[in-house]
């Protein structure tokens, strides 16, 4: 597969999600969506992302994938599931094809935007950058390289993306939910069949959970007194819900957060890490941006110099 076509793919799908449909806010005016175009556009976009999906699928089938010196890819281990069976799965070709666009679609700019966040968090407070760098460095040793095994002892640096994922939660709000029966909640009446939405950028900088400090960036207060990051990521504690809560939270965040930890320990280890033409960090603001997970309005871009131990 083209690492083009996956890039136009994932902006045009992206862009289509991002976009507020009239039918969405007023069912009823269901025609509008199809005046407009965008049911046009909508199906113009699926048959693009089959096309893509059904390319990488044939390749795959072919035993072209671009790596047959290498290990079988998830790809591969779908494609025989569908063929052989087993594990009782009972998958086929539009499946896989579901399976991989949910990979691509809820799990890479997601990722990207907790790093994003974590480095922008990192930048913008020095002191806390020093701390995580040298538990970083610290726990790898001088001449080694950072590894999976290693990342439980990095406390500080869990701690710095959990601050993180509590100011800048990549999905805002949650995925919506439609309430089953009519219920009671806090004095408001939410009938059956309302759309709900949860804002957990909201609950996360709540100063009534968070105390005074809750817009500001600091690490510190993930930190028993023992040194280790005090919340999960589970949804349990429903003041910190970046990866939702219930049957429907965030299947990847196991995944997520390992992947996001190892790329960032890794980026911490081997080098250092500064704003451009040495902009004063303490004045420099991080804007916002909305968007299908929400990220900085300007992509971060920072000087980076080798570290050697
Ligand atoms: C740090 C990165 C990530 C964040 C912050 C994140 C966040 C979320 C959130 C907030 C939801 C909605 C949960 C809810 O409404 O209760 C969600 C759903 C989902 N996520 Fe993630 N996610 C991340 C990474 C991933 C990865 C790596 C994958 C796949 C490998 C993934 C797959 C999914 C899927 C498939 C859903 C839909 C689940 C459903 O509707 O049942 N996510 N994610």
């Amino acid at each position: 597969m083209e690492p083009g076509a996956v890039r136009a793919m994932m902006k045009e799908t992206s862009e289509l999600l991002e976009t507020i449909a009239v039918s969405d806010v007023f069912p009823r005016l269901r025609w509008v969506d199809w005046a407009t175009g965008l049911d046009a556009r909508i199906k113009m976009t699926a048959a693009k992302l089959d096309a893509v999906l059904e390319g990488a699928l044939q390749e795959h089938e072919k035993g072209g994938g671009g790596n047959d010196e290498e290990a079988d890819d998830l790809l591969d281990d779908l494609l025989s599931a569908v063929k052989e069976g087993g594990a009782g799965l009972n998958l086929d070709r539009t499946d896989v094809k579901g399976l991989i666009l949910d990979l691509f679609l809820a799990g890479t700019d997601t990722t990207a935007k907790t790093m994003e966040w974590t480095m922008a968090g990192l930048v913008k407070n020095p002191n806390e950058m020093e701390k995580v760098q040298a538990e970083v460095r610290r726990v790898v040793g001088p001449h080694g390289s950072v590894s999976e095994e290693r990342l439980g002892a990095m406390t500080r640096l869990q701690a710095a993306m959990m601050e993180a994922l509590r100011l800048h939660p990549p999905v805002p709000m949650l995925v919506p939910r439609e309430a089953i029966r009519d219920t009671r909640l806090r004095g408001y009446d939410v009938p059956a069949g309302t759309r709900v939405l949860v804002n957990a950028w909201a609950i996360g900088r709540d100063g009534e959970s968070w105390g005074e400090d809750a817009d500001a960036f600091r690490p510190e207060r993930w930190l028993t007194r023992g040194g280790g990051a005090a919340a999960g990521y589970g949804g349990n504690d429903t003041r910190f819900i970046p990866f939702g809560a219930g049957r429907r939270g965030c299947p990847g965040v196991g995944f997520g957060t390992r992947l996001a930890e190892l790329a960032l320990a890794s980026m911490l280890y081997h080098f250092d890490w500064e704003l451009l033409g040495g902009q004063d960090a303490g004045s420099f603001e991080f804007v916002e941006w909305s968007g299908l997970s929400a990220g900085l309005k300007c992509p971060l871009t920072l000087v980076v110099k080798p570290f050697r131990a």
